[in-house]
Parts: C-alpha cells; sequence; structure tokens
C-alpha cells in the first residue's frame, strides 16, 4: 500500500458491557457506533481509494458496509485485520481479567498482531481503508513510532476514528482523528 487510512469500529455491544471478544458474529454495532460510523463515513464522502479491507468480526464488517454507503468501494475481509485472540479470556469482562502480561494470560502476542497487520499493508497496492481494532491498529501505529508494547499503552484508538500512514515513507501522518486535514484530504482526491 501507499496510504492506508485504519478505521477502528464504531461502539459495539463489546464495549459496552466491557467485554473483550473475538468471535466472529456475536456483537452488533450500538446506536452510538452506528453514528459514529456514519460521521467517519462523512468524513471521507468524495475521497478515492483502491477498497475498504475489514476484520471479519461483525462490528468491523458493520462499520465498513456504513462507511461505504458514502464511497461504493469493493469491501473485502481479511482475517490479518482480525481482532487479538483473547484465549480463554474471550468473551470476559474486562474488569476481570488479572493484570498480568498478554503471554502470561495466553494472548495473541503484541508481535503476532503487529506482523500480521503489516503484512496485510503490505500485501495490497494502492490506497485503502483498513476496518479493524483497537489494539491491532495500535500495533501498527506502535511498529512507525517504533515503540514496543509497554511503551505504546497510551494509544488509545477512538471508536471510527482514522489514522492515517504514508507507508512508502514510514511516515504516520494521523493517530486516532475523528477529522481529516485539507493536506490529508488533497492525497486522496
Ligand atoms: O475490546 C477492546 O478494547 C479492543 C481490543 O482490541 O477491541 P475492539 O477495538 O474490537 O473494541
Amino acid at each position: 500500500m501507499k496510504y492506508v487510512i485504519l478505521i477502528r469500529h464504531g461502539e459495539s455491544y463489546t464495549n459496552r458491557n466491557g467485554i473483550l471478544s473475538s468471535e466472529l458474529n456475536r456483537y452488533r454495532l450500538t446506536e452510538e457506533g452506528i453514528e459514529q460510523a456514519r460521521f467517519t463515513g462523512e468524513q471521507l464522502n468524495g475521497l478515492k481509494f483502491d477498497g475498504i479491507i475489514s476484520s471479519p468480526i461483525l462490528r468491523a464488517v458493520e462499520t465498513a458496509n456504513i462507511i461505504n454507503q458514502y464511497l461504493n468501494l469493493e469491501i473485502k475481509t481479511d482475517n490479518r485485520a482480525i481482532e487479538s485472540d483473547f484465549g480463554e479470556y474471550n468473551g470476559k469482562r474486562i474488569v476481570d481479567i488479572p493484570d498480568k502480561s498478554r503471554d502470561e494470560l495466553g494472548m495473541e502476542s503484541f508481535e503476532s498482531q503487529t506482523s500480521r497487520m503489516i503484512d496485510l499493508i503490505n500485501s495490497y497496492t494502492g490506497n485503502y481503508i483498513v476496518v479493524s481494532h483497537s489494539f491491532p491498529i495500535r500495533c501498527v501505529l506502535a511498529n512507525y513510532l517504533k515503540l514496543g508494547e509497554i511503551e505504546s499503552f497510551g494509544l488509545d484508538i477512538r471508536h471510527a476514528s482514522m489514522s492515517v500512514i504514508n507507508v512508502e515513507k514510514e511516515k504516520i501522518l494521523a493517530i486516532g482523528s475523528l477529522l481529516l486535514s485539507p493536506e490529508i484530504r488533497k492525497i486522496f482526491k
């Protein structure tokens, strides 16, 4: 890819209920999450992309379809953009998860998520929107910022926010933005 806009899905019932879930078809977007996705679609309206790639998880696919109402592109699902694998903690409330490292908890590692997301980005040519999840997006940004898991802990990726990367120059142009600057909009005209 030349440029990528990484978008976290809108608020879903996993977030509303404080649950970690990588189940494919269980948790939909909330009304708020639908509105968030619509707002992001409006920001992207009229801009040109080579396609939308989405995590196969329902909340991401719903977000991609709402955004695509403004873009009318082909949407591809790609497992490399999927949510973290939470292991035995899949479906559990965040408050009930012991305060241990991901490795100790048997969850998918920071490195695994980083490499699958970078692999996805490097396997498409052109400018794409990628709809994914908070942690995988944080992994990509940390990669370009040359930060590790602990050092990038503060990267809080809001629902339906846009993080923009010039992939060829390995340069982050925006992190977790709800709007696009005129300079960034020009790239996709
Ligand atoms: O549950 C969360 O906090 C994140 C973790 O990646 O998932 P999602 O972005 O799907 O809400």
